[in-house]
């Protein structure tokens, strides 16, 4: 197999598989799969964040939390991408630069967890890790650890990529001449080893390795350990990838990543999705950026404005505040103005479908609409209201100064 070598290394938030002989016929099966997105098409997102790194476009990146399997998911999919373009088309119009719309899709199927088991009324069973792991469903047969799931993860996001591709406007011309088209570039968490490994292939003009499973991969906040398999992982392969940076990074693992993963600090290699909340944001974000930057990294920066303002709601529901998620996307465009450096773009967790799962909007959703259409299978996400209002904020934030 073509992406092995990790075994040696400590992988964080990997699944309990209850049967190596089950997961070594489908890691088997996975690398005898055609790659899911062709290994060319990531050279030419790379290319699209080069130019964001620069300074020329900014990268929107958006979709679900946790993607499911099933055909409902497949049509919310449709709905995602559609809202993705016209966020796109807005800021793009509005702030009178190109935008790189990368769908949160076609891949985002493994979760990594802040507790390993859920208790529920004196009951204790391990955590949803997302439907390529494992079910939603609260018994021990849904919990249970499946190495099939990742085959179904395959197929669905082979199935979600036919679906989004044949979208009117999807339109790969269109987006090479700065106009936003549906978003053909993918991306996900490169979070279960099992999936992703057997699914890189090489190219063989070049001898290059490609993640197979999606144009754009990033490590999570949980797996960014430097001796880990996720950083080696994502250190063997030419696909861009993304790191996210929550509040406790120091500028001395960031620059180690960038020794890790750019070493050739080559623009649209390396992009930083930070995610500090609304609060640490102006403390912790200046002074990581001021480092990378004096080193010269042409990394990339874009703000998660969800994954450090998540709240429980009074009902125990797990919520966002647009006023949080709007104060963090404020601060982050700030913070890059005052350095002079790119306030790159926008990582965001969303939905097409009128969900009540974020409160606030100008069609606003407040936290005695949350029981309503709250349907994601992990964090909340933006209905496609509020999406389009971050979209608005973003176009007046990016605007040139006249
Ligand atoms: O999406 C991110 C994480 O998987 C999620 O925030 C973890 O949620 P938890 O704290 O409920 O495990
Ligand atoms: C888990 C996620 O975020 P983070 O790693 O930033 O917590 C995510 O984006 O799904």
């Amino acid at each position: 197999m073509i992406g092995t070598a990790l075994g040696a290394l400590k992988s964080a938030q990997q699944p309990d598989w209850p049967d190596p002989a089950t997961l070594a016929t489908v890691v088997d099966l996975l690398s005898e799969q055609p790659p899911l997105t062709p290994l060319a098409e990531s050279d030419a997102l790379r290319a699209r964040l080069a130019a964001a790194a620069r300074g020329e476009a900014l990268l929107l990146q958006g979709g679900h939390c946790a993607e499911e399997f099933g055909d409902r998911a497949l049509v919310e999919a449709e709905s995602t991408a559609t809202t993705l373009r016209q966020m796109a088309e807005v800021i793009s119009y509005g702030a009178a630069v190109p935008v790189v719309p990368l769908g949160r899709m076609a891949g985002q199927y493994a979760k990594p967890r802040s507790k390993p088991t859920e208790e529920r009324d004196g009951v204790t069973l391990p955590a949803y890790r997302g439907d390529a792991v494992n079910g939603l469903g609260f018994t021990a047969a849904d919990r249970a650890a499946d190495p099939w799931r990742m085959m179904t993860a395959y197929d669905t996001a082979a199935r979600t990529l036919d679906r989004i591709r044949l979208l009117p406007g999807a339109d790969a011309e269109a987006e090479v001449a700065g106009v936003p088209g549906l978003p053909l570039h993918v991306s996900h968490e490169a979070l279960l080893l099992d999936y992703e490994s057997p699914l890189v292939r090489v190219d063989e003009a070049t001898g290059r390795r490609y993640a197979g499973s999606g144009h754009f991969v990033w490590i999570g906040e949980r797996t960014r350990q430097l001796d880990g398999g996720h950083v080696a992982f994502a250190a063997q392969i030419a696909n861009p990838v993304g790191v996210k940076v929550g509040p406790t990074a120091t500028a001395d693992e960031l620059l180690a990543l960038v020794e890790l993963l750019d070493p050739d600090a080559e623009p649209g290699r390396l992009t930083f999705i930070t995610r500090m909340g609304a609060e640490a944001i102006r403390e912790v974000l200046p002074g990581l950026v001021e480092k990378v930057t004096a080193a010269g990294s042409p990394a990339l920066w874009v703000t998660d404005p969800m994954h450090g303002n998540t709240r429980v709601a009074p009902g125990g529901r797990k919520t966002r505040l647009l006023d949080d998620i709007t104060a963090e996307i404020r601060a982050f465009v700030e913070i890059h103005r005052e350095l002079g450096t790119h306030p790159g773009g926008l990582h965001l967790e969303l939905t097409g479908a009128h969900v009540t799962e974020c409160v606030g909007g100008t069609d606003p959703v407040t936290l005695d609409d949350l029981d309503l259409r709250y349907t994601t299978a992990c964090d909340p996400r933006l209905n496609r209201g509020q999406a389009l209002d971050l979209a608005f904020l973003a176009a007046d934030l990016w605007r040139p100064a006249t």
